[in-house]
C-alpha cells in the first residue's frame, strides 16, 4: 500500500505528452480476442486498468508480446471455446466485461463473472445483453455469472437499439457484428473518443463501419477478421486533468500531440469556468498566471456545467470540474447527471476549504475561489482521487493521500509526470518514512 506525500502550492509548468487514452486501450486489448491472427497495439497505457485487462487475456490463452514500453503484440489463435474469464481478475475492472462481445462472436458463448470499476453509482449491463440479444444470443445467469449464449450457426445481423447510448454496451455490440456477417446496425449508439477509436480498429481488421462518430452505426460484418496494428489515441481525459492542474496551479503547459476535435466541449466547458486555453497546431497550450472568473449566463444568470454522452461533457470530467470551480471566483452548479454517487467525493474537497454545497446527489454548487489547505484524504475513485490531487497541488502545506490504487488505474506514473512539471510529490509506503526533500 502507498501513498502520495504533496507540499502544495508551486506553479506546475512545461511539456507533457497525454498518455494513450485509458477508455479506448481496454476495448481495443478485448478486440485482439476476435481473430487468430496477430494484432500490433501501440500507445497503451502502462496503468493497472490495463495490466489488468492484459493478465485476463493471458489467463484465456492469449500470447503478449511486449515490444516496446507502450507497444504489445496479441496472439488469440490458441484461445479456445472452453477458455474462462478470470473472476479474480475480472472484478478488479469494469471493462472486463468488454471479453463478452469477442469471446460470443468468435465462440458462439460466453460465461461472464460480475465487472468491477469504480463505485460512483448504479452501472446497469442491460444494454450489453439487448444488444447480445438483438444479434440472436440468449441469456441466463448460473453461479452467479452471465451465461450467454450465440444461436445455433452463431450470431445473426440485426437492428440494435440501445434503450440508452452506453459506452462499453456499443463497443460489445460493435466487436460481436464485426464478426458477424450481414450488416448490424446499432442505433442510439455511444460515439466517445474510445468508442471511434475501437471501431477504427475493427475496420482495419476487415469489418466496413460507415457512421463512426455518430449515433447510427451500420456494420458489415465479416466471417473472419484478420490482424492488424493500431495505435491508441490520446487520453482527453488526461489532457482534461492537465488543463485543470495548469489552471489551479498557475503554470503554462503546453500539452503535446493532442486530438483537437477530442477537447472542443472541454475547451469551451473549462473556459465558463475563467479557464483559457488555445490550440498550437496539435499542441493545447494553457498561458501560466490566469486569474479564473467563472462566466455568468447571458442576464447574470448562474453559471452550470453539466456532463453527456459525448459529444456532451465528458462524465469523468466531472469531479475535475469541481476542483477546477474551486479556484474560480464566482458561482456555478455543476450537474453530474450520469452517476448517483461520483459527487460523494467533495466532501474532501470541502475538508480542504472548498466552498461547495451539496443539493442532491447529482448536483454541487461550488462558490469559489477559497484558498484550499493540506488535509489526509483518501481516494474514493480514479477521477476523484485525481480532483484530490489537483487541490493537494494548488493547497496550502503537505496533503496525504491514500488508496492511490485507484489513481494508478487510469493515470500512469502520474507521480514521476508531475515532478516533471514541478511538483512536489513522493509515493511513499503507507507507514513508510517520510519523503526525502519534503518539508
Ligand atoms: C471502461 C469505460 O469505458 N468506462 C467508461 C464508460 O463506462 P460504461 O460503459 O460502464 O458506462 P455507460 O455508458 O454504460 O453509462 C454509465 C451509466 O450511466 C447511465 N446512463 C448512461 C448513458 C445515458 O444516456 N443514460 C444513463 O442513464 C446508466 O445508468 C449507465 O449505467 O462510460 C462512462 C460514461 O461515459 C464512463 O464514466 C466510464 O469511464
Ligand atoms: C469510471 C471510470 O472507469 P471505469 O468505467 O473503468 O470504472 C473512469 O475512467 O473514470
Amino acid at each position: 500500500m502507498e501513498k502520495f506525500v504533496i507540499d502544495g502550492g508551486v506553479p506546475l509548468s512545461g511539456t507533457v505528452t497525454p498518455a494513450g487514452n485509458k477508455n479506448a486501450a481496454l476495448p481495443i486489448l478485448a478486440a485482439s480476442v476476435l481473430t487468430a491472427a496477430e494484432v500490433v497495439i501501440r500507445n497503451v497505457p502502462r496503468i493497472r486498468d490495463t495490466e489488468a485487462m492484459i493478465e485476463l487475456l493471458e489467463l484465456l490463452g492469449v500470447t503478449v508480446d511486449w515490444r516496446g514500453e507502450h507497444e504489445v503484440a496479441l496472439c488469440a489463435a490458441g484461445v479456445t471455446a472452453d477458455a474462462v474469464v478470470d473472476p479474480d481478475v475480472a472484478e478488479k475492472i469494469r471493462a472486463s466485461f468488454l471479453l463478452a462481445g469477442p469471446l460470443l462472436a468468435r465462440f458462439g458463448a460466453a460465461v461472464m463473472p460480475p465487472p468491477g470499476g469504480d463505485v460512483i453509482g448504479r452501472r446497469r449491463l442491460d444494454p450489453h445483453l439487448d444488444a447480445f440479444r438483438a444479434l440472436g444470443a440468449r441469456d441466463s445467469i448460473a453461479d452467479g455469472q452471465i451465461v450467454l449464449r450465440a444461436p445455433v450457426g452463431g450470431l445473426r445481423a440485426g437492428d440494435v437499439f440501445m434503450d440508452e447510448p452506453s459506452v462499453m454496451a456499443t463497443e460489445n455490440a460493435l466487436m460481436a457484428a464485426a464478426l458477424t456477417p450481414g450488416e448490424t446496425i446499432i442505433g442510439n449508439a455511444a460515439s466517445e473518443p474510445h468508442v471511434q477509436d475501437l471501431a477504427r480498429m475493427l475496420v482495419h481488421m476487415g469489418a466496413r463501419i460507415i457512421g463512426i462518430g455518430s449515433n447510427v452505426m451500420r456494420i458489415s460484418g465479416v466471417a473472419e477478421l484478420g490482424g492488424c496494428t493500431h495505435d491508441v489515441g490520446p487520453d482527453h481525459i488526461e489532457i482534461g486533468s492537465f488543463m485543470a492542474m495548469a489552471g489551479m496551479t498557475g503554470g503554462e503547459l503546453r500539452i503535446k500531440d493532442t486530438d483537437p476535435g477530442d477537447l472542443r466541449m472541454i475547451m469551451l466547458v473549462f473556459e465558463r469556468l475563467g479557464l483559457h486555453s488555445e490550440l498550437d497546431g496539435l499542441d493545447l497550450l494553457v498561458p501560466g498566471g490566469q486569474d479564473l472568473a467563472v462566466a455568468r449566463d447571458h442576464g447574470g444568470h448562474t453559471a452550470k456545467v453539466q456532463d453527456g454522452p459525448w459529444p456532451q461533457f465528458p462524465a469523468d470530467l466531472t469531479s475535475i470540474a469541481v476542483a477546477l470551480a474551486t479556484q474560480s471566483r464566482g458561482q456555478v452548479l455543476i450537474h453530474e447527471w450520469m452517476f448517483e454517487s461520483r459527487l460523494f467525493f467533495t466532501d474532501k474537497l470541502v475538508s480542504m476549504g472548498a466552498n461547495i454545497l451539496i443539493a442532491d446527489p447529482h448536483r454541487a454548487l461550488v462558490t469559489g475561489k477559497t484558498p484550499l489547505s493540506a488535509q489526509r484524504v483518501e481516494s474514493p475513485d480514479i477521477r476523484a482521487g485525481m480532483a484530490v490531487l489537483l487541490a493537494a497541488l494548488c493547497a496550502d502545506g503537505r496533503t496525504e493521500i491514500g488508496n492511490i490504487r485507484q489513481i494508478d488505474r487510469g493515470y500512469e506514473r502520474i507521480d514521476e509526470r508531475l515532478r516533471a512539471l514541478g511538483a512536489r510529490i513522493e509515493r511513499v509506503p503507507i507507514d513508510g518514512p517520510s519523503p526525502v526533500g519534503a518539508r
